[in-house]
This record gives structure tokens, C-alpha cells and sequence, in this order.
């Protein structure tokens, strides 16, 4: 039987747009995910009440399309913006164009290669992730099937959900299997500011009582000693896990960290780490528990196959950073994923929204806290991209 022929990749096109979506925190005045976080600037009094004020939503969103011969699309929507752009449209696309959309190893390999020399991590990773995640979507269109299909299969019937937001007791009320806040005072706010962390979680747990679990994300924002003192005070309280405690260039520290916090205590982290070799340093130094990359970050899907196998064999769970559907696709078909985030994007945060809006349509949501994987079943990611919103193309090759 002659072997089926998928139309050739004809066109890849990069996109920036404004306004929440995969830059979820580029958020009107209010919400909660900018509120007074513990950050790595912090220590500057100026740059502590809002992450905006730093910078946090400078680059924005960006959207990758990539058009088949045959006309059809594929999208991903990650962060990036005009930068990710520039080096989608002026040095990724030749690896794409006239090639088959089932060469996406090669296509990788020769995207992270040529950007090495000025690459290996952050911005020029999360555009080879956005071009990743829309060849997966290509490919799932072409062949009409949902990407979770061709990762595998579902090896369970339904994802289940723990919430990141600063609601934890709304998030039990919704269904969810726990709660993540955002530490809100970081080293520089003294022990006065360790103080009101721990009444904060103490007060939590009061509010969701003694079974629902609680973690910190502490968004890089500690040191060592902090992170060590606040997770023995917090282990009275229940708390399940501390995430990304300390800078992620600091493995050294990580794997004291791990050493350092109460039995039964998880480390957590690998937000902001990308590629094999970057989560080789945190499994193999046994720096963490749990490993959170971002699929939209870390390298898309290809790169995540990868990491993923190489955390099951260190006997790691994979749960990755937010990310919607890129997310769900992937943790479905994944023993070593058991459950997965959903960041809370309501101000609130007191209901449940998608978390990519006003980018995407179509976009899942889980239902007290949990999503059955049929909801995954359309092709591609099964997400639409919103024609309606203003799209500006910076650059063209
Ligand atoms: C709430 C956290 O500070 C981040 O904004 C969040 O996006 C991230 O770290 C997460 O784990 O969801
Ligand atoms: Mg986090």
C-alpha cells in the first residue's frame, strides 16, 4: 500500500497581540496575579507592589501560523512577542518551509542548533516552543486527529486539576484537588514579612481544613536560608510543596533545598528551565520532587517528549507550568503526570475562565476541577485562533 503523502509546509508567519492570553500576566489594575508577589526584584521597594512595574508583560504574546500547501493552519499561541517574531519570521522558517509536517525532529533539531550560539534558553526556546506547538497542530489538522492521539494515547479517562490563584478555599468550593498561592513578601520584607507569609497560610488552611493541599509558588524569589526557614514554619500548616524557591540558574541550591525542607515536603520547580540538557542538571543533581516545565517555554512538545522520559526515568513527576491545552494534550498520555495546573486567570480569582483568552476559542476548562479527555477530541489541539482580535504581523520574510 502506497504510504500516505501529507502536503508540504508552505508558509510560517509570526504574529504579536496584546492583552492577557499566553502573557498571562499582562492584566488590567486588580488582579491577583499581580498583586504584591514575591519577586527576584523585590528587593527594590519600587519594582515590590506590581510585577508589571519591572517589566513582567514587556515582551507580550506571540502567535505562530503555519499554512500546508493544501491551505490548512496550524497555530500555537505562546509568549515572546515582536522579539519571538523577529526570529520566527527571519531564521526559523527556512527549516520549516517546503518541508513535511511529520519532519518535526529534524525541524527541531536544526531550530535549536542554528540558535545556539545566541540562544539555548529563554525567548529564542519559547519561539522554537510556539513553532513546535504549531507543527503539532498542523499535523494534528492534517491528519484530523487530536494531538493527545499522536503523542500515544490517554492512558486515563480524565484530567484532574489542582488551581494556581490566591483563592485556594474558592478553588476547593470549585472542585479542585488543591490550591497554589503566590507568596506575597519575599527576604528583603524582613522577618516582619515571614511572619505575615505564614499567617496568610495559616489562615488558609483554617479556611480549606486540614486534607486540601496547599503549595507556595515562590516565583524565584527567595534565597537558600529564607527558603529553608519559611518551609519549616509552613510544615506545621500543611504545606505540600515549595515551587521554584530559589533562582533556576542556582541547581546547587536547589538540591540544599531539597536536603533542607521537612520530610514529606516537596521541592518543586523548572518553570523557567528549558530543553533535555537543562532538566538533566535538576534530575540527575536530584534538585527537586516534581518538574514543571512550561511546553510553551521548555521547547514545545518535542523537547517535552523528551525531558518527560528522562524525568521517568529518574522516577520524577512531570506536571507542567499552565498552558492550557499545550498542557492537557500532553500530561493525558503521561503515567509519570498524574494531574495537571490550572492557573485561575479570573481577577478573583472566584470562577473558572480560560485561562488564554481572548486568543483562543474553543478552549476547555475543567468542570469541578477535572476534564474528561474526550473534551481533547477535535483536531489538532482542538482550539480555534480569534480572528476577531487585532493581530499585528511585525515582520515578513
Ligand atoms: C502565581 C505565580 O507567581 C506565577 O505568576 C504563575 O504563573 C506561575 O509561577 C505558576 O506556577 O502558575
Ligand atoms: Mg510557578
Amino acid at each position: 500500500m502506497p504510504i500516505a503523502q501529507l502536503p508540504k509546509i508552505k508558509h510560517v508567519r509570526a504574529f504579536t497581540v496584546r492583552g492577557g492570553g499566553a502573557d498571562y500576566h499582562d492584566q488590567g489594575a486588580g488582579h491577583w496575579i499581580d498583586d504584591h508577589i514575591a519577586t527576584p526584584m523585590s528587593r527594590y521597594p519600587e519594582y515590590r507592589q506590581s510585577r508589571q512595574s519591572f517589566g513582567i508583560n514587556v515582551l507580550g504574546t506571540l502567535v505562530v501560523e503555519i499554512e500546508a500547501e493544501d491551505g490548512t493552519i496550524g497555530f500555537a499561541v505562546t509568549t515572546g512577542g515582536e522579539p519571538a517574531a523577529y526570529i520566527v519570521e527571519k531564521h526559523l522558517a527556512r527549516f520549516l518551509e517546503g518541508r513535511a509536517p511529520t519532519d518535526y525532529e529534524k525541524i527541531w533539531d536544526q531550530m535549536y542548533f542554528s540558535t545556539q550560539y545566541y540562544g539555548r534558553k529563554g525567548l529564542v526556546v519559547n519561539a522554537i516552543s510556539g513553532v513546535d506547538l504549531a507543527l503539532w497542530d498542523l499535523l494534528g489538522k492534517l491528519r484530523q486527529e487530536p494531538v493527545y492521539h499522536l503523542l500515544g494515547g490517554a492512558v486515563r479517562d480524565e484530567l484532574q486539576f489542582y488551581a494556581t490563584g490566591a483563592r485556594p478555599d474558592i478553588a476547593k468550593d470549585l472542585g479542585f484537588i488543591g490550591g497554589k498561592m503566590p507568596l506575597h513578601h519575599g527576604p528583603a520584607e524582613g522577618i516582619e514579612g515571614l511572619k505575615k507569609n505564614i499567617a496568610e497560610l495559616a489562615e488558609m488552611r483554617a479556611r480549606v481544613g486540614p486534607d486540601f493541599w496547599l503549595m507556595w509558588d515562590c516565583w524565584m524569589a527567595l534565597d537558600v536560608d529564607y527558603a529553608t526557614r519559611l518551609a519549616i514554619a509552613a510544615h506545621e500548616h500543611g504545606l505540600k510543596w515549595i515551587e521554584e524557591a530559589i533562582s533556576p540558574d542556582d541547581y546547587w541550591g536547589y538540591q540544599q533545598l531539597k536536603r533542607n525542607v521537612p520530610k514529606g515536603m516537596l521541592v518543586t520547580t523548572g518553570e523557567h528551565e528549558a530543553t533535555r540538557w537543562g532538566f538533566r542538571m535538576l534530575l540527575e543533581m536530584d534538585a527537586c520532587d516534581i518538574i514543571q516545565p512550561d511546553v510553551g517555554w521548555c521547547g514545545g512538545v518535542t523537547e517535552l517528549l523528551k525531558i518527560s522520559a528522562l524525568a521517568d526515568a529518574h522516577g520524577k513527576m512531570v506536571v507542567p507550568h499552565g498552558s492550557s491545552v499545550y498542557s492537557y494534550h500532553f500530561v493525558v498520555t503521561r503515567h509519570n503526570s498524574p494531574f495537571a495546573e490550572f492557573l485561575m486567570m479570573h481577577p478573583g480569582p472566584t470562577e473558572v475562565v480560560p485561562m488564554f483568552a481572548p486568543q483562543l476559542l474553543g478552549e476547555p476548562v475543567p468542570e469541578n476541577g477535572r476534564l474528561r479527555a474526550s473534551a481533547l477530541d477535535a483536531p489538532g489541539f482542538g482550539v480555534e485562533l480569534n480572528r476577531d482580535i487585532a493581530m499585528h504581523r511585525p515582520y515578513t520574510h
